[in-house]
């Protein structure tokens, strides 16, 4: 059986329960923590059930080497990598002020932790929980294995320590390609392990493949966020602006809906009268037929429990009876 679990406080994933959207925000902030607060209400008002940012403590993350390297890129914010990175890297204090003003706009926050420090602080934050980036899906010391092995292997780590979780599959490239997503790979997680929900993390252009991801079966959905895909930064092309974002909620919720089939609702038949019926009439099953009737009346598969009991109202030839006039689902027998 498929697992379910409280993701949030109040919030459950897996099952029948609503795909949980994350819109991952990441560093597309541009380094503003103005810009961050209106990326929150933006996630928000756009249907999003999470804002997501990526903490990182640069010393922890990466080596003197990396953070030290020329980053002459467009996309780039400082001379070196390490300076880019720092302009992107939001305090402890702004992470509270944003944490706290996202409980203001009522939207779960969340950060994925890039290095070891980071959990350490994001435990302290009490984030609601805790995501573990494609990167550090294979940060297994002499790592030597095919991709799904690497998957069972972070499936059983992580199951020690907590029965709680849920894998996205992600493919890593900045924007992806839609023919190199790969969606097969999410039947492959779920029949690989049945017993938590799948998700998908994707970074493809575009909201199509998101909302099939869904269509599979997946339970919580992450997608790159922007205000302006035109921005500085590595991760804007991919990212969502809010008409898509707000079109991808909307196209989730239309998928995943479980209403009865609304043709059937407007189409099925009834139970309707064959004769005009006066109120107090014991009922019989001479005076009974079904057609598609308006407004709707008792569903034919109770035609029977009618027989013998007394119409309270009175009913026209080929009008419906409806459950109202005989009390047939609440007074059985
Ligand atoms: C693998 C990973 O962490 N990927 C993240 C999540 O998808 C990205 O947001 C990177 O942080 C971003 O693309 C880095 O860009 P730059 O290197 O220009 O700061
Ligand atoms: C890099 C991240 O995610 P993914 O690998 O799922 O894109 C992240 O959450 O920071």
């Amino acid at each position: 059986m498929t697992l379910k679990f409280e993701l949030g406080p109040g919030r459950m994933i897996g099952g029948s329960n609503p795909c949980f959207v994350i819109a991952e925000i990441g560093q597309n902030h541009q380094g503003h923590i103005e810009i961050a607060k209106k990326m929150i209400k933006m996630a928000k008002d756009c249907g999003a059930d999470c804002a997501k940012f990526q903490k990182s403590e640069l010393e922890y993350k990466f080596n003197k080497c990396a953070l030290e390297r020329p980053y002459t890129s467009k996309q780039s914010w400082g001379k070196t990598y390490g300076d880019h990175k720092r302009h992107l890297e939001f305090s402890h204090e702004q992470y509270r002020e944003l944490q706290k003003y996202a409980k203001e706009v009522g939207i779960f926050f969340a950060a994925s932790e890039m290095d070891e420090m980071a959990v350490e602080f994001l435990d302290e934050l009490d984030v609601p929980f805790f995501k573990v980036a494609s990167c550090d899906a294979n940060n297994f010391p002499h790592l030597e294995l095919t991709s799904m092995a690497t998957m069972r292997w972070v499936y059983q780590t992580v199951k020690e320590h907590n029965q709680n979780f849920t894998i996205l599959q992600c493919t890593s490239a900045y924007p992806l390609d839609p023919e190199d997503v790969n969606l097969r790979v999410i039947a492959e997680y779920q029949k690989e392990f049945p017993d938590i929900p799948i998700g998908y993390s994707g970074h493809e252009r575009g909201i199509s493949i998101t909302v099939a991801a869904v269509a599979m079966g997946t339970k919580v959905v992450e997608r790159h966020v922007t205000l302006d895909k035109r921005w500085k930064g590595n991760d804007h092309e991919a990212s969502l602006e809010p008409s898509e974002l707000t079109e991808l909620v909307r196209a989730i919720r239309l998928v995943e809906r479980k209403s009865p089939c609304n043709f059937l609702f407007q189409l099925g038949k009834s139970v309707v009268a064959k004769v005009a019926i006066p109120k107090g009439t014991v009922l019989s099953m001479d005076m009974l037929g079904v057609k598609v009737g308006e407004p709707r009346g008792v569903s034919p598969e109770d035609m029977g429990q009618l027989v013998g009991k007394a119409i309270t109202e009175d009913v026209e030839e080929d009008g419906s009876i409806t459950p109202r006039m005989v009390d047939v689902y609440n007074n059985k027998g």
